[in-house]
């Protein structure tokens, strides 16, 4: 059985992404204000383009803390931004689903959301995400590695240098793979079904735009922002 060792450099890596992720969590919190009241479909749509602007701008602060992004081609770190945004918002609202919380509160979330004005055919995949993600039990330094991996998708759109985006992520995915096994020594694939999850990640992705179009309200509106980063109006 090999020593796995994390060395100083990667510890290094670690702290700067895990300090960058915990100095920007979201500052409302989505969750309690859903757990207070049940809001119309126009007031929810509402919440999410507020949640997903102010994340957005949170998820820019915590990219330019990963070690290396920095020094990648300007355009493609915009190139990544854009193509991980609605991946990294799933991602952290999987991630805020799936919060130890007092008995009986995740179901009255899950039922908020649930009717919150998203088309039902979507419910089924996303949380089944949520759910997959909420049985892993991820440590927040996971938590946190696993969202830069996600940034550090080689293969987005307009990407010019993917070479070198891949390098990054490969630095990243050596950790997560170290962290895994020294945090979870009893699964031997809990490395795999965490990489597994990524791809569950982009297919729910994929229902997005179509999610956002079909909320049960007219006239949807997003932010300047949103516009940008969603493939939306
Ligand atoms: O605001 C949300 N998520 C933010 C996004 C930025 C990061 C923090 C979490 C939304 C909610 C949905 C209901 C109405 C209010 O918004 N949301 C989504 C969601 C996101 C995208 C689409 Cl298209 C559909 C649903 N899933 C959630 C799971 C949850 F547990 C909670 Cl608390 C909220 C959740």
């Amino acid at each position: 059985k090999e020593k796995v060792e994390i060395n100083r450099e990667q510890r290094a890596l670690m702290k700067a992404i895990v300090d960058a992720y915990n100095r920007h969590q979201i500052p409302q919190d989505v969750a309690k204000k859903l757990l207070q009241d049940q809001y119309s479909p126009e007031e929810n749509f509402l919440l999410l383009t507020e949640m997903a602007t102010s994340q957005v701008q949170v998820l820019v602060e915590f990219t330019k803390n990963i070690p290396g992004f920095l020094s990648l081609d300007r355009e493609d770190q915009i190139a990544l931004l854009k193509g991980s945004a609605v991946e990294a918002m799933f991602l952290r609202s999987a991630q805020v689903f799936s919060r130890k919380m007092p008995t009986g509160h995740t179901d009255v979330l899950e039922e908020r959301v649930r009717k919150s004005g998203i088309p039902d055919e979507f419910m089924t995949p996303m949380f089944n995400f949520y759910k997959s993600i909420g049985e892993l039990h991820m440590v927040q330094e996971e938590q946190a590695i696993l969202t830069a991996i996600t940034i550090l998708t080689p293969d987005r759109p307009y990407v010019k240098d993917p070479q070198a985006v891949e390098r990054l992520q490969e630095t990243m995915l050596d950790v997560l793979r170290k962290l895994c096994v020294l945090q979870h020594p009893q699964e031997q694939q809990y490395f795999a079904r965490l990489l597994g999850r990524l791809t569950e990640l982009r297919t729910l992705s994929h229902y997005h735009s179509e999610m956002l179009a079909s909320w049960r309200m007219n006239d949807h509106k997003f932010t300047p922002l949103l516009c940008e980063i969603w493939d939306v109006q």
